[in-house]
């Protein structure tokens, strides 16, 4: 089987000398088409660098990555990714509907075939009503539905998410959770895209993930593999199951070991300088 995304051995660092920065060290890291992984661990764990990568928006010091078998540079330019950020970057100047229309019009698909991908999409987000309004009339939430709209309206085989819902309250990122997972669970084998997904909430990684990739820092790089064998289709209530909280419970554990065995190997190194 050809992987959609295959990790081989990659290292990434910044500067040099004493200003050195190893974000990513020797990463090994295979996804299945159709999966959804999430990648989480603390503030500079190299959680951004390694999506970075993949997403050929920076290279790798060492190692190799392949996108279903090419080179990162080649599956950007067949426009495999899909991309979403922390904040949702939106073209203020247009409409949510041409905000939408926007992936679809460099691609060249015909105008009334575009506008109803991009009209359905929005229905699917819930923001039909707000199709002729700009960006900056919409809440947080709602502008960050747009900008997933825009990424999944021409299925992406890899759609990576950064962060997306980082700057929402509670209830919003739950309700856009499952509005994620909806989307995802309805499109059909073998257009479902694989998706990448980075988050500070472990709850969010349990409840949306089949796999969850725990990372540490100092150096970064990737301490655990978390198997989530929640059964698909999630719904909203499997958040109270006693086997979801059993998996939130491992991965905060994991979580905790690293931060264990980070702060120990800064110690040795401590020792070492001195
Ligand atoms: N362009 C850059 N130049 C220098 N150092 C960088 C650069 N990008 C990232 N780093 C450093 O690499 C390390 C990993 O950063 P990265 O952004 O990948 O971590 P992260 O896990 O995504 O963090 P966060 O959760 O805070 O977003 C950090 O120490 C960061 O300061």
């Amino acid at each position: 089987m050809t992987h959609a995304i295959e990790v081989e051995g990659v290292s990434k660092s910044y500067g040099s000398g004493q200003e050195q920065v190893r974000a990513l060290v020797d990463a090994h890291l295979h996804i299945a088409p159709g999966e959804f992984v999430s990648l989480i661990g603390p503030s500079g764990c190299g959680k951004s660098t390694l999506l970075r990568l993949i997403a050929d928006l920076a290279t790798p010091t060492h190692g190799a990555i392949r996108i279903h078998g090419k080179s990162p540079h080649q599956a950007r330019l067949d426009r495999e990714f899909g991309m979403v950020f922390q904040s949702p970057v939106l073209y203020e100047w247009r409409t949510v509907l041409r905000n939408v229309l926007l992936p679809l019009e460099v691609m060249g698909v015909r105008a009334d075939e575009a506008r109803d991908r991009a009209s359905a999409m929005l229905r699917l987000v819930g923001l039909s009503r707000f199709e002729n309004h700009h960006p900056w009339q919409l809440s947080g939430g709602m502008q960050q539905r747009v900008a997933i709209a825009r990424a999944l309206v021409f299925q992406p085989p890899i759609l990576m998410m950064d962060e997306p819902f980082g700057a929402l309250d509670e209830l919003t990122r739950e309700r856009l959770n499952n509005e994620l997972l909806n989307l995802w669970q309805k499109q059909a084998a073998p257009r479902k895209s694989t998706v990448l997904f980075v988050t500070h909430s472990i709850h969010e990684a349990v409840f949306l993930s089949s796999r969850v990739v725990v990372m540490s820092p100092r150096p970064g790089r990737i301490e655990r593999i978390v198997d989530i064998d929640l059964p698909r289709p999630r719904t909203a209530e499997m958040r109270w199951a006693p086997r979801f909280l059993e998996l939130v419970a491992t991965v905060r554990q994991a979580l905790r070991e690293d931060d264990g065995a980070s702060a120990h190997s800064r110690r040795e190194t401590a020792h070492g300088a001195s």
